[in-house]
């Protein structure tokens, strides 16, 4: 810092002022390409917030972080548990200098969720719904939180708490003590209009949070501060430079500011490093939450555990019994409504890039030295860095008929709306077998799983091969489930085999019990700050690299998607790639998933 002075004091002489350029040593990056510490952004404060320090709360410039905990876990509780094992924040009460680490640690204290782009798609269908199931758990609760939505369209609280309330519950009715929940959940939300560029809007919402934190001043008065981006990605550096000029939290009061980011992050290689490069600038990548809601899913977080918890697969998870995994997402519906972002980015950037390729990561990685986010995601980035480039002949594009029908979408358009595409990862435990990631819009069925594909039994003595292969399928949605094809003995006098399945269903094994949606849990480990199935920078960098060269292909016109007719398989031409790669197709067997 320039002579020693601290932003702080820095600051006090700038009534307006810009975050600190980058000292030598701040610049210094990370393994993960990140900025190391940016401490200043930690000290940094504004003249009237150092006087509410002294008019308010008369302490000290902060030196701790406070964490209140049950028995010293750091683990954050719902409010109002009555089971004694997971009573709330009852015990302990922590005192550690603030470090680096202590940041990532959960605080208790007033939390502020800043929801940009409130107005917006996703805003109303996943972000304000998962804050509402997190309220209804009682992970937020009411004398500590508040839900700010902010956006440029203009409209009274009362109207973005309309436009929400029809989406807290699926569709589905709701009962009257449900209905009553979600009048008093949307209380906690307040509306600031204003654009994600001039300081006007952002001066207005600091005002509001900080309101907010004073009339809440729980806590020794921390101040955890979560900017939720639900925008364009274009629009994700201004906002993070507004964010970062005007609304952090006040460190001097102990806690964070945190930001969560939305795919697509950039369009390929170039731009998602330039991205990285400014919002690196603004914030430590402790700070940054990359979210790819896949890796929210019940059954992506559950590969981890059935990788590595159980003996079964262990032996078995590499190429000397597997033939070809496939990673399948399909929606049985169009761009609905949201053609002219989808033709800008297309199915490989929407959905493969990220949210195949994440799960591709947690199935073919190596076991990770410890379940510490950095320790898993070392091995993700690994993985990638083992991907070969992919050849064109292991690519079918698709585009569906009518697509171009959307007034959002060019004539001309070349983007696809479904793509297979064979990745290949050089390396001890996968060399030559093919991972085959499918993704289409408008096709016959809506479903994302995961097919893992075994080799014949050598010498088979049953002549079982041509009813098919062993495969263990894990069902991601909808009906989650997990079933292992397998041969068997046909009931009866007869020796004769069938196929059939091993089957763990989610519905019927575990009756009753709620799976959370990906993005409730996904924010709540934002607030307890855990990056573990967040992306980090590396591991985006690397994805990008895989599929910067194949795009860049597609959207110079050098490789143009296949006609397919809405609700079909998708072109022929994958189904002809798959059997390539080697899928067999198990004929006459179809998994029905059981009824209760
Ligand atoms: N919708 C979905 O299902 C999913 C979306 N995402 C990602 O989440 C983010 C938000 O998605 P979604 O809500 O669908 O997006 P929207 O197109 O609905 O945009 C969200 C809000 O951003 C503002 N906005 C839109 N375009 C611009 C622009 N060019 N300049 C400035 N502001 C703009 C608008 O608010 P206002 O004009 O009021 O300021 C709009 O309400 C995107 O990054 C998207 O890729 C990820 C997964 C799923
Ligand atoms: O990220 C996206 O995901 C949705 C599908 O999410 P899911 O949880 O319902 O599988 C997809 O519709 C959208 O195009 C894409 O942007």
């Amino acid at each position: 810092m320039d002579g020693g002075l601290s932003w702080a004091d820095q600051w006090d002489n700038h009534p307006d002022p810009p975050p600190p350029a980058a000292t030598e040593d701040e610049s210094k990056k990370g393994k993960d390409g990140s900025s190391k510490s940016k401490s200043g952004a930690k000290k940094m404060s504004f003249r009237w917030v150092k006087e509410l320090c002294k008019k308010n709360l008369d302490r000290p410039k902060c030196v701790t972080n406070i964490c209140v905990t049950e028995n010293n876990t750091n683990k954050l509780l719902p409010m109002g548990s009555s089971d004694s094992s997971t009573e709330r924040r009852s015990t302990s009460v922590k005192i550690e200098p603030f470090s680096e680490e202590r940041d990532s640690v959960s605080e208790t204290g007033c939390l502020s969720i800043i929801v940009l782009g409130a107005s917006g798609d996703l805003a109303k269908k996943k972000t304000f719904p998962a804050l509402f199931n997190l309220y209804q758990q009682g992970f937020l609760h009411p004398n500590e939180v508040h839900i700010f939505g902010y956006a440029r369209t203009k409209i009274s609280d009362d109207e973005l708490r309309d436009r929400i309330r029809g989406h807290l519950f699926h569709g589905k009715g709701a009962s009257s003590g449900q209905s009553e929940d979600a009048s008093k959940f949307l209380l906690l939300v307040k509306y600031i209009s204003g654009s994600y560029d001039c300081e006007e809007g952002f001066r207005l919402l600091d005002k509001a949070i900080y309101e907010h934190e004073v009339s809440t001043n729980s806590q020794e008065g921390s101040s955890r501060r979560l900017f939720y981006l639900a925008l364009p990605p274009s629009v994700y550096p201004s906002a993070c430079k507004m964010i970062r000029h005007f609304c952090m939290n006040k460190s001097d009061l102990g806690g964070w500011t945190r930001i969560v980011v939305e795919k697509p992050f950039g369009k390929d290689l170039d731009s998602a490093e330039a991205l990285s490069a400014q919002i690196g600038e603004l914030f430590d990548e402790e700070q940054i939450y990359r979210i790819d809601h896949y890796l929210g899913k019940e059954l992506v977080q559950n590969l981890l555990v059935l990788r590595f918890a159980n003996r079964f697969f262990l032996p078995l998870w590499n190429r000397d019994n597997i033939d070809n995994i496939q990673i399948v997402f399909r929606e049985d519906f169009g761009t609905d409504g949201r053609g002219g972002y989808f033709d800008e980015y297309g199915i490989i950037r929407d959905i493969i890039q990220n949210h195949l390729l994440q799960v591709l990561c947690l199935v073919a990685m190596e076991k990770p030295v410890s379940l510490k986010p950095e320790h898993i995601r070392d091995e993700k980035v690994k993985v990638l860095q083992s991907v070969l480039p992919i050849a064109d002949e292991e690519v079918v594009l698709g585009q569906y008929e009518g697509y171009k029908d959307d007034p959002t979408v060019p004539n001309d358009s070349n983007t696809p709306t479904f793509a297979t595409v064979v990745l290949r990862i050089h390396n001890e435990r996968w060399e030559g077998v093919p991972f085959i990631l499918k993704a289409g819009k408008a096709l016959n069925s809506r479903k994302a799983e995961i097919r893992i594909q075994f080799k014949e039994v050598p010498g088979d003595i049953f002549k079982c091969k041509k009813q098919g292969r062993n495969e263990f399928v894990i069902r991601l949605q909808p009906s989650e489930a997990m079933y292992m094809k397998l041969t068997v003995k046909q009931p009866g006098l007869d020796m004769s085999t069938v196929q059939s399945e091993l089957d763990l269903s989610y519905k019927q094994r575990y009756q009753g019990v709620k799976i959370p949606e990906a993005y409730e849990r996904l924010i709540l480990d934002t607030i307890r700050g855990d990056q573990q199935h967040f992306v980090r920078r590396d591991e985006l960098k690397e994805a990008w690299e895989i599929f910067t060269p194949l795009l860049h292909r597609i959207d110079n016109g050098k490789l143009k998607p296949l006609s397919y007719k809405p609700g079909s398989r998708g072109p022929v031409e994958a189904d002809e790639l798959l059997a390539k790669a080697g899928y067999m197709q198990t004929h006459g067997y179809i998994w029905v998933p059981p009824n209760l």
